[in-house]
């Protein structure tokens, strides 16, 4: 199976780096503005770097990741060049499948994705919703193809607005909250490597905790929370914080931006 990846940057070279350490650099392709970007992918992960017109005529699956606003652009480029039964894969934040198909040969297949960076290092999550006519063998092949980045659900496409303000935005929240500990801990004496190291480790450790013991989260909360203890008077203050609070208004801010870019994708395309 022929696989492009178009415009690798910080995500396509997360699922880049899925795709071949599962499969190998053989029958990937990439296609890059920069011919610099090109020659980095090629010594790092040993696959070929192409045009993206002679990488469409070959693909058996496309996977477009360039920013949300220049995908029509893409799909317009390689519309002439794709065989019929080549699945093309956006992972675009807020682009519908209908603009996808508008953009497209009609019957062409369509699915969207989205993933996260930790596929990076096999541990993404990836949602992934397929367009009309997409038959289960294609599908298929979309969700073998993302399992190579980690985990791989199927969800109805109204639902990956909501899937991007948990999944797809949800490492950078993470991230935050590792920076935010580890600076707590600096003020709190620690030297800025120890501190650094405790928190990305407790992320860690909790997270693989969470995924694993297939324990309800607020056991685990509950197991750290000894009655008069520390962790309840921490608690209590994020409490009072509305740290609770503030993620469902982060996340609601992420999903609606989602839904007004897909709302203007559609008017504007
Ligand atoms: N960064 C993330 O955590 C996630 C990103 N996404 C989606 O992935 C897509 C890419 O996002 P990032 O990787 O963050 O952006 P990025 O800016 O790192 O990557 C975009 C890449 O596309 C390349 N590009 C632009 N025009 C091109 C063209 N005409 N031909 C070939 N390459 C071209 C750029 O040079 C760049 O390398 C976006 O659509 C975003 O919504 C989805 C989920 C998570
Ligand atoms: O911030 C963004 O728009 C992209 C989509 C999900 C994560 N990063």
């Amino acid at each position: 199976m022929r696989i492009v990846l178009v415009g690798v940057g910080k995500m396509g070279e997360a699922v880049l780096a899925g795709i071949v350490s599962a499969r190998g650099p053989q029958d990937v392709l990439v296609v890059n503005r920069r011919r610099e970007r090109d020659e980095e992918l090629r010594e790092r992960y040993g696959v070929t770097p192409a045009a993206l017109d002679e990488a469409a005529a070959r693909a058996d699956v496309v996977v477009l990741a360039v920013k949300p606003k220049d995908i029509t652009g893409q799909l317009d480029a390689m519309r002439e060049s794709l065989r019929p039964e080549a699945v093309v894969v956006s992972l675009a934040a807020g682009l519908p499948l209908e603009v996808m198909q508008r953009h497209l040969a009609e019957g062409q297949p369509v699915v969207r994705v989205m993933p996260n960076t930790p596929s990076l290092v096999g541990q993404g999550m990836s949602a992934v919703s397929a367009g009309q006519g997409v038959s289960k063998e294609q599908l298929e092949l979309v969700t073998d193809l993302m399992i190579t980045c980690g985990e791989v659900v199927v969800v109805p496409e109204s639902q990956q607005d909501a899937v991007t303000a948990v999944s797809g935005s949800g490492p950078a929240y993470l991230f935050a909250v590792a920076e935010a500990m580890a600076e707590a801990g600096v003020q709190l004496g620690l030297p800025r490597e120890v501190a650094t190291r405790l928190a990305n480790q407790t992320i860690k450790g909790a997270g693989v905790m969470l995924v694993e013991s297939g324990t309800h989260p607020s056991i685990l909360r509950e197991n750290v929370t000894s009655p008069g203890g520390t962790t309840a008077q921490a608690l209590k203050v994020l409490d009072e914080r509305a740290v609770r609070a503030a993620f469902s208004a982060a996340m609601t801010a992420c999903h609606d931006t989602s839904a007004a870019m897909a709302r203007a994708q559609l008017e504007q395309d």
